[in-house]
């Protein structure tokens, strides 16, 4: 297939591009609160510039920049005063009516694309970073990424602005799908988004498609990874973080927290399309949602995010929809609410044959206050129903986890340090000491275990890392030798293309060139690494093999190369006994590692556990030829 490459070095697929014959937009009629923008900005530049950002651009770099002159394609706003009628008790902004707030508008953005009526069908994963009070103006935007045959996904963002701060603060970005609501049977096929005119754009119309493979590979990473943490459940394994917060004693059973609502769908509830608007059906649900969380807590606890969800099928005015809301599973610092609605007419509410039109998964915070450590009770679950609820609250912890990371398209600053032979000891000092914290984190969450490799991952706020343990059936010393040479790694990590020694400043410190192959349609990346190895000072210590990035004038930017940065990585290698070691893998991850992990993190990939059981032969089958 034909691809096209971005300046931002994302590839296109032409089916992307190809110009379908779909509807011609006609001129829409919008409500008089909305403003339909085209190629100017909805913020004056010299307004604009007086707002101060509390959230970087790259947060939320959605609508792309207020300035571009050229013409960019459609976006829609929506601005709101909140008033006591949109709020909750605590003249907070009731989140369901800002979801309701964020369908229209992204209908409307939808609907101006193709011409036609458009029904939602999913919502991506939501995270609130603020919430709106009374007196507040929020601002909502929306605006066509992408079309792709018969869907198209809609960017939402979110601000809130107090008028008396001139501060904005994001609230929110969200990405909606939508598809044309054809008349007859027939589907209705999109014509692409054009006029691309800014790189921000570009990049939202590349990522969309990145966005899609994840949104449609959701329902199989999502039963792969589920499978795995049954047998982690069944495994009674003793990780952090996965089925260890059972106490029986103390645990309240999920059970306790259900919730069942029942709503008569009424013409005020239903879209301009006279369907039920599925703004109005996402109000719905965050209420009973709501209910099952403050009864766990028995206070009010905050909506943080929402998981990505979807509208199965339609309903309509006069169905009845009965919402059905329990806790799955407490974390740390957040609770999984799921709630279910159910949909019937006249004739299936007698006969008892209920529609399931929707499902989601909604995360509660507990507001922080100073010195609080937030803290839920623990859930246990009595039924056999439960406990798949209460492990696929695990597993979508995971993926939202992935999702985050993989979409954040953080700038990093650059994690490279020069590399100065005569500052080689600190560095050395610096390289392993930051390893050796790295290991030393706790609460790592498993996320595969088999007989001889187990994968883990760790986040904090930003921070994501990944270990992998191998138990390999040779000394430590031999695994150490192995491992502490950097060019031996081609012979068994695939992410490896090469890897030449730069520059030796002692046995223990060396600089190495590495190449790696291109991922996932991106680019061929290459990294210099500071390698610091060393051997235990004392029984029980580990050998240490650490790895870094650093700048060296004799290795410059290579062409057909993206140069690439690691903060923290390498191993530590604990002695089992004469001939069997514990080999601990750690990375810590960034943008440039990023793309060789992300398949492992998102639960569509398993070369970690590949490269893992590729390393163990080659240390153990090293072993062999060594003696024979
Ligand atoms: C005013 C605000 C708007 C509203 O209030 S609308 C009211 C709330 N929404 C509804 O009532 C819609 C209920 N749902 C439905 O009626 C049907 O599901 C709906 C939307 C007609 C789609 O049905 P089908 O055509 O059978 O779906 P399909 O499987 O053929 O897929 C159609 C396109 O969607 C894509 N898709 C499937 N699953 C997805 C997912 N999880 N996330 C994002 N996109 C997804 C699928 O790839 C296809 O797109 P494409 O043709 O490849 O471009």
């Amino acid at each position: 297939m034909m691809t096209q490459s971005l300046q931002n070095g994302f590839t296109l697929d032409n089916h992307y591009l190809r110009d379908l014959k779909g509807p011609v937009p006609v001129p829409t009629q919008y409500a008089p609160s909305l403003g339909v923008h085209r190629g100017s900005c909805p913020v004056e530049p010299h307004k604009d510039q007086e707002i101060k950002k509390h959230r970087s651009a790259q947060a939320a770099p959605l609508l792309g920049s207020c300035r571009v002159q050229t013409p960019a394609p459609m976006d829609v706003q929506m601005c709101q005063s909140i008033q006591p009628c949109h709020a909750d008790h605590q003249g907070d902004l009731s989140a369901g009516q800002l979801l309701k707030w964020m369908d229209t508008i992204a209908c409307l953005a939808a609907e101006r694309h193709a011409g036609m009526a458009c029904v939602t069908l999913s919502m991506d994963d939501i995270q609130f970073e603020e919430t709106g009070r009374v007196g507040q103006v929020m601002t909502i935007k929306s605006k066509v990424n992408r079309a792709f045959t018969t869907s198209m996904e809609v960017g939402i963002r979110v601000s809130v602005q107090d008028v008396r701060e001139h501060v904005e603060r994001l609230v929110c970005v969200a990405y909606s799908t939508f598809v044309g609501k054809p008349a007859g049977p027939q589907k209705v096929l999109l014509r692409p988004v054009e006029d691309l005119c800014s790189a921000e754009e570009q990049l939202q119309h590349s990522l969309a498609s990145e966005r899609r493979r994840l949104r449609l590979y959701n329902e199989q990473t999502f039963s792969t990874l589920l499978q795995d943490y049954h047998t982690l459940a069944n495994g009674n394994y003793s990780s952090p973080g996965v089925c260890s917060r059972r106490d029986p004693l103390s645990a309240v059973s999920t059970e306790f927290t259900r919730v069942e609502s029942i709503e008569l769908v009424l013409p005020p509830h239903a879209n301009h399309h006279g369907n039920t608007f599925g703004g109005q059906i996402m109000a719905w649900m965050e209420n009973a949602a709501t209910v099952a969380a403050s009864r766990l807590c028995g206070c009010f606890p905050s909506l943080r995010s929402v998981d990505m969800f979807r509208f199965r099928g339609p309903s309509s005015v006069g169905d009845r929809l009965v919402f059905k809301a329990v806790v799955n599973n407490t974390f740390n610092n957040s609770i999984e609410v799921g709630v279910r609605v159910e949909a019937y007419n006249c004739e299936e509410w007698t006969a008892n044959k209920p529609r399931h039109i929707n499902s989601a998964f909604l995360i509660y915070q507990l507001a922080n206050t100073p010195g609080d450590v937030p803290a839920f009770p623990q859930v246990t679950y009595t039924t056999q129903d439960g406990e798949r609820r209460y492990l696929s609250a695990i597993v979508r912890k995971r993926i939202r986890m992935a999702r985050k990371h993989i979409l954040s398209c953080k700038e990093e600053a650059p994690l490279s340090v020069p590399w100065d032979k005569s500052n080689q000891v600190y560095l050395g000092y610096n390289n392993v000491a930051a390893l050796t914290v790295l290991a030393g984190k706790q609460d790592w969450e498993a996320s595969s275990i088999s007989d001889r490799v187990a994968v883990y991952v760790h986040e904090e706020v930003e921070l994501l890392c990944v270990q992998v343990q191998m138990e390999v059936m040779t000394s430590a010393l031999h695994a150490f030798t192995l491992l502490a040479d950097l060019t031996l790694r081609p012979l068994w990590d695939n992410h490896y293309l090469s890897c030449e020694e730069v520059e030796r400043a002692d046995e223990e410190e060396t600089v190495y060139h590495i190449k790696c192959p291109p991922i996932n349609g991106g680019k061929s990346r290459d990294f210099v690494f500071l390698l610091s190895k060393r051997q235990p000072c004392k029984d029980g210590d580990p050998y240490v093999v650490a790895l870094r990035s650093v700048t060296v004038t004799t290795v410059p930017p290579v062409e057909g190369f993206l140069r690439s940065e690691a903060k923290c990585a390498g191993f530590l290698i604990h002695s089992l006994g004469l001939n069997s070691c514990k080999v601990c893998y750690y990375n810590q991850v960034t943008s440039g590692v990023l793309p060789y992990v992300a398949g492992n993190l998102a639960g569509w990939s398993k070369s970690m556990e590949e490269t893992a059981s590729a390393c163990t032969t080659f240390l153990e089958r090293d072993l062999i030829t060594t003696l024979y």
